[in-house]
């Protein structure tokens, strides 16, 4: 995987640095309301959103070398090697061409947020974390009727077990730095997309 700086130098399509994109990391667990938010915010404050996610659903429908093995690992509601999931993202940003991102479900473990800040050389301008109560979640997640194949009781067991041994890393990670803006995401939509909205008033 190459470094901005190498993309940069080599004239590659998937160099995004020149821009400088302000970045946002929307964090919380399955369930925990980040995209229902993420798609509200993101026309309220001219942001593009973009979905780890959804971005890796869609990759492993394609006839991608990389499309089989992403849908086992989330099958089993692991995660995907981290550079499948950054060059995915880095290569919207560049198709896109905007300046303002919030990318949700991203970084999920400290190796993704190495493998982001290292191949973009991107720093998120903050983090937004969506905490909510696991049985809250888990009772959002049966009632999401998405038709997910990871929305079935044993994976979501396994997403809740991966989520809460890799995320608390990443949310101590920009603690430190002063960057992390919690919300209590246990209240309704409404309530929580006031919160969201004052954290971004005294932001933008
Ligand atoms: N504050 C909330 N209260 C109740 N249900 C919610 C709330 N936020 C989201 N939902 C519902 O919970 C489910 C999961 O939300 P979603 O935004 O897809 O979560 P995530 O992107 O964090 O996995 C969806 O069906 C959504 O409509
Ligand atoms: N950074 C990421 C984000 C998601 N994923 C995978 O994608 C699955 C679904 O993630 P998601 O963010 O769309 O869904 P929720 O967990 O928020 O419901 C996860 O369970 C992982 O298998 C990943 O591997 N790496």
């Amino acid at each position: 995987m190459e470094t901005a700086d190498e993309a940069r130098n080599q004239g590659s399509s998937v160099s995004i640095l020149e821009k400088n994109p302000k970045v946002v990391f929307v964090l919380g667990g399955p369930g925990s309301g980040k995209g229902t938010q993420c798609t509200n915010i993101a026309k309220l404050f001219g942001y593009t959103h973009l979905s780890a996610g959804d971005l890796l659903r869609a990759e492993s429908e394609s006839d991608s070398e990389n499309g089989i093995m992403i849908k086992n690992v989330m099958k089993e509601g692991k995660i995907v090697p981290s550079e499948v999931t950054v060059k995915l993202l880095q290569q919207s940003m560049w198709k896109i061409g905007k300046d303002k991102f919030f990318i949700d479900g991203f970084p999920c473990n400290d190796e993704n947020r190495a493998a982001f800040e290292n191949v973009t050389g991107i720093e998120p301008a903050f983090v937004l974390y969506f905490d909510c109560p696991v049985e809250e979640m888990e009772r959002r997640l049966l009632n999401r009727n998405q038709a997910r194949e990871d929305d079935k009781i044993e994976t979501i067991k396994k997403r809740f077990k991966v989520f809460l041994e890799s995320n608390p890393p990443v949310i101590s990670y920009y603690g430190e730095k002063g960057k992390v803006r919690k919300i209590d995401a246990a209240r309704s939509i409404d309530q929580v997309f006031e919160s969201v909205k004052t954290i971004f008033e005294a932001q933008d």
